[in-house]
């Protein structure tokens, strides 16, 4: 880290979110301008603003701001934002465990590379560590930011087009005992979060959703700050009747192309899934259906062309930072029982260090130790390994895990359990 402490002429601190009058409130509004501006999204509309504070406030988020001071600046508007709270994580084996979780990282043009986000970052990072919270995690805007601060690509995702022409999507095999009912998301959402909690509870990789996503499974459109009058919301439900599968889609028109864009999705069951596909590549006056999908869907192994699903893009979605290596990796699943040393470099000081970690029957004691290591790694890519994505022998490949442990740690820590999966952007 080379630029560790920010500048003299700024100020650091924290802003309010509960306030609700005079300066403070004054405070609050010009850190959301702040933050908008620094996405070169311009200063918030009334209805933009208000739902900012509505789930701000419901998520308990801790603001940290710099200020500028000097002659003909402006010392009220931040030139610095940086927005946390704790929610948890699926680490597998349906553990939940604590999560650190940060957005709305800004600093303005005029301040730029002038050490304010490492400021922030260290502030903040220090201060989960503190009350004890075992992971922090964000998800980014560039892959070349947070490496340095010790996150690591947790999880990845995957952009899909698929082709909805008559003769060129179909599926091998699909019996279905269940339904479909197309809602207006105001009124899919109760049922929508009710799947998305069992889904948190069951897959590995899934995050608690910052309390925004309560309006955006209501349709609301945080650009316009109105409702998406053209997102419909299409729920499966199991014979029982019991939704557990979801899909908000829209119609979109580009060029020649009709398409069908889905939104937020999720099916408990391999038939909820298909059935939902199966749904979405049938809607009238549409191409095609674009979508976001987890590396590996059963969507993949069920249709008749494998073409039929073509993937666009696989991009980095979740990246996790350890803050505590023991409650960590006690708390994930193992495949095989073993022992090794670990030694955990961490460049801000806050987890590295040397640990006993032993496995038995899927289940890690770590224990601090002096003992020579075994292997050598990062956190950043302690952060990478952490739910499986990416295993131990292709970040050794890479230079990035070393030492005379590294298959016996390989057998230890990889497939220990499914493949996780993130859906939520924070
Ligand atoms: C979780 C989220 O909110 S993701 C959103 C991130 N924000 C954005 O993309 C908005 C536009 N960008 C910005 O506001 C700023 O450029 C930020 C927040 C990304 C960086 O803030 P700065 O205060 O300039 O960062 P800071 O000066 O502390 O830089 C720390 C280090 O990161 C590097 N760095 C900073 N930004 C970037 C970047 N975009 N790409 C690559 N490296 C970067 C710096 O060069 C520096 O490297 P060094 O330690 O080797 O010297």
């Amino acid at each position: 880290m080379s630029t560790p402490h920010a500048p003299a002429d700024l100020t650091f601190s924290t802003v309010d979110v509960h306030a609700t009058e005079g300066e403070a409130l004054q405070r609050l509004h010009a850190y959301g301008d702040a933050w908008s501006r620094g996405f070169h999204e311009g200063s918030m509309s009334e209805k933009q603003r208000e739902a900012w504070l509505e789930h701000s406030r419901a998520d308990d988020v801790t603001l940290r701001a710099a200020y500028p001071t000097g002659p003909l600046v402006d010392t009220t508007q931040p030139v610095g934002t940086f927005s946390s709270w704790d929610g948890s994580m699926n680490v597998g084996a349906e553990r939940m465990l604590g999560l650190h979780m940060i957005t709305d990282v800004t600093v303005a043009p005029t301040h730029r590379r002038r050490g304010i986000l490492s400021r922030l970052m260290r502030e903040d990072l220090t201060a989960a560590a503190e009350r004890g919270v075992p992971l922090a995690a964000l998800t980014v805007s560039e892959g070349g930011i947070y490496g340095r601060f010790g996150f690591g690509v947790a999880t990845r995702r995957r952009r899909v087009t698929v082709t909805a022409r008559t003769g060129e999507f179909a599926l091998r095999h699909l019996e279905d005992d269940g339904t479909l009912v197309l809602l207006d998301p105001a009124a899919a959402a109760v049922h929508t979060t009710a799947v998305f909690e069992q889904h948190l509870a069951r897959t590995r990789g899934a995050v608690t959703r910052p309390s925004f996503y309560r309006r955006l499974a209501e349709g609301f459109d945080f650009e316009s700050g109105e409702p998406d009058t053209k997102l419909r919301c299409v729920l499966h439900l199991d014979a029982a009747g019991q939704p557990d599968g979801y899909a908000y889609w829209k119609h979109a028109q580009e060029g020649g192309t009709s398409r069908v864009d889905v939104g937020m999705t999720q099916a408990l069951t391999g038939v909820a899934h298909l059935r939902l596909w199966q749904f979405l590549t049938d809607v009238d006056l549409a191409h095609e259906v674009r979508a976001t999908l987890p590396l590996e869907a059963p969507l993949d192994a069920a249709v008749t062309d494998p073409r039929a699903v073509r993937t666009e893009e696989v991009r980095d979605m979740l990246w996790l930072r350890v803050l505590d290596v023991p409650a960590a990796l006690e708390a994930r699943p193992w495949r095989e029982d073993g022992a090794v040393v670990l030694d955990v470099a961490d460049p801000l000081g806050l987890a590295g260090g040397r640990f006993r970690l032993t496995t038995a029957k899927g289940v890690a004691s770590v224990t601090p130790t002096q003992d020579p290591a075994d292997v050598h790694l990062g956190v950043e890519t302690l952060g990478a390994l952490y739910l499986g994505d990416r295993g131990v022998h292709t970040h050794a490949a890479a230079g990035r895990v070393t030492g005379p442990g590294v298959a016996t740690f390989a057998a230890m820590a990889d497939d220990a359990g499914p493949a996780p999966w993130c859906s939520t952007g924070f």
